[in-house]
C-alpha cells in the first residue's frame, strides 16, 4: 500500500497571523503541509496551478467590511470553488523591539485591513504617526528586525510574541470590541456536498450595464424565492466608470430549489455569474425557510405544471 500523499495548503504567512489562525480551524489541515504566501493572489494562483491543493483566505471584516484584494482575485481568477467558512476573533498589539519606548514611536507598520481596525485608538494615542503598510499582520513585526528597518511599531496579532522577543506598548486593540475576520478555505471546483441545513452559496455577479432597475432585478431573483442574502458587496469590474459586480452570499445551498431557483434566475440575466460555491456556515445558523419556498413546495407546483401540460 503506498502513503497517501500530504495535503498542501497556503496561507497568508509568516507563521502568526490570523489566517494561519484560520487554518486551525480546518482538522483536515492538521499535520498537513502548509505554505505560507506574501498575498491573497499568490495563496490562490497556488491552487489554480496544482501547487497547493488549498487556501485560506480573508474575505470580510466586522469593522472594515470586504476585502477588495480578496473580492478582486476570486473575481479575476474564476475556477476557483469556497469550500468552508472560518470565524477569527480578531484584535491587535502594539509592539517594538524591546528597546524602543512609546513616546519615540513614529512609524507603525500594520496591515492595511488591521490598520483600519484600530485606526481611532492609533489616532487617539499616536496622533503624529505614520503607517507604513505590510503584508501581513505577522510581517509587520518581523519588519521590525529588517537591516535598515525605519519601523518603530507593529500592530500584530496577540500570539506575535511566542515568534519574536517584543515590548508590548498596548493589547486588546481594536475600535470596536468583538471585531471578527471571516475567512474561506478555497479549492479547485468540486461536486457540491450535501446540504447541512445552514448552508450559504455564494456567488459573483456582472450587472447588465444601462439597464434601468438592473440592481433591483437581481435582488428580485432572491427576494421571489424567500431567499435571503447574508452580504450584497459591490467592486468596480474595471473596464470603464460606471461597470460594477456583485458579490452575493445568500443562505441556502444549490441543490434547495428556492435556491436553484434564485441562481437560474440570476443566470438569465446576468452577463456572467460566478458560483463560488455552497458550505456550510461557521455560525451555523439555520435559516427560517417560508413554508411556499420548500423544497416540497417547489416539487408540488412543477407537478402541477405538468399536470396542466398533460392536459389533466
Ligand atoms: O491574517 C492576517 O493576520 C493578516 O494580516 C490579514 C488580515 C486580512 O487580510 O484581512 C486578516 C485579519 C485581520 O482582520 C487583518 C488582516
Amino acid at each position: 500500500m503506498t502513503a497517501e500523499k500530504p495535503r498542501k495548503y497556503s496561507y497568508l504567512g509568516p507563521a502568526g497571523t490570523f489566517t494561519e489562525a484560520a487554518l486551525r480551524q480546518v482538522p483536515e489541515a492538521a499535520g498537513q503541509v502548509w505554505q505560507p504566501v506574501v498575498n491573497v493572489s499568490q495563496a490562490l494562483r497556488n491552487v489554480t496551478t496544482g501547487v497547493s491543493d488549498a487556501a485560506m483566505i480573508a474575505i470580510e471584516n466586522s469593522i472594515d467590511g470586504g476585502v477588495s484584494a480578496t473580492q478582486d482575485a476570486l473575481a479575476s481568477f474564476g475556477n476557483l470553488q469556497i469550500y468552508g467558512e472560518y470565524l477569527v476573533q480578531v484584535d491587535f498589539v502594539l509592539v517594538s523591539r524591546p528597546e524602543v519606548q512609546l513616546r519615540e514611536v513614529t512609524t507603525i507598520a500594520a496591515h492595511p485591513v488591521a490598520y483600519a481596525q484600530c485606526r481611532s485608538w492609533l489616532e487617539q494615542h499616536l496622533p503624529e504617526h505614520q503607517h507604513i503598510p505590510a503584508s501581513s499582520n505577522a510581517q509587520a513585526a518581523a519588519d521590525l528586525f529588517a537591516e535598515g528597518t525605519v519601523i518603530d511599531a507593529a500592530l500584530a496579532p496577540p500570539t506575535i510574541t511566542e515568534h519574536f522577543e517584543l515590548a508590548v506598548h498596548g493589547s486588546e486593540l481594536v475600535d470596536n470590541p468583538g471585531a471578527q475576520t471571516r475567512f474561506v478555505l478555497v479549492g479547485k471546483p468540486r461536486p457540491a456536498g450535501q446540504p447541512t441545513g445552514h448552508d450559504k452559496t455564494s456567488l459573483i455577479i456582472d450587472l447588465p450595464e444601462e439597464k434601468a432597475g438592473a440592481l433591483l432585478t437581481l435582488l428580485e431573483q432572491f427576494a421571489a424565492r424567500g431567499v435571503n442574502l447574508t452580504q450584497i458587496a459591490s467592486r468596480p469590474i474595471g473596464h470603464h466608470m460606471g461597470s460594477y459586480r456583485f458579490f452575493i452570499d445568500a443562505e441556502g445551498h444549490i441543490r434547495d430549489a428556492r435556491l436553484r431557483h434564485a441562481v437560474m434566475g440570476v443566470k438569465q440575466y446576468s452577463p456572467r455569474v460566478t458560483f463560488l460555491g455552497s458550505y456550510p456556515r461557521a455560525d451555523r445558523v439555520q435559516p427560517k425557510v417560508d413554508p411556499n419556498h420548500t423544497d416540497a413546495a417547489f416539487a408540488d407546483a412543477e407537478a402541477w405544471v405538468a399536470g396542466l401540460i398533460a392536459g389533466n
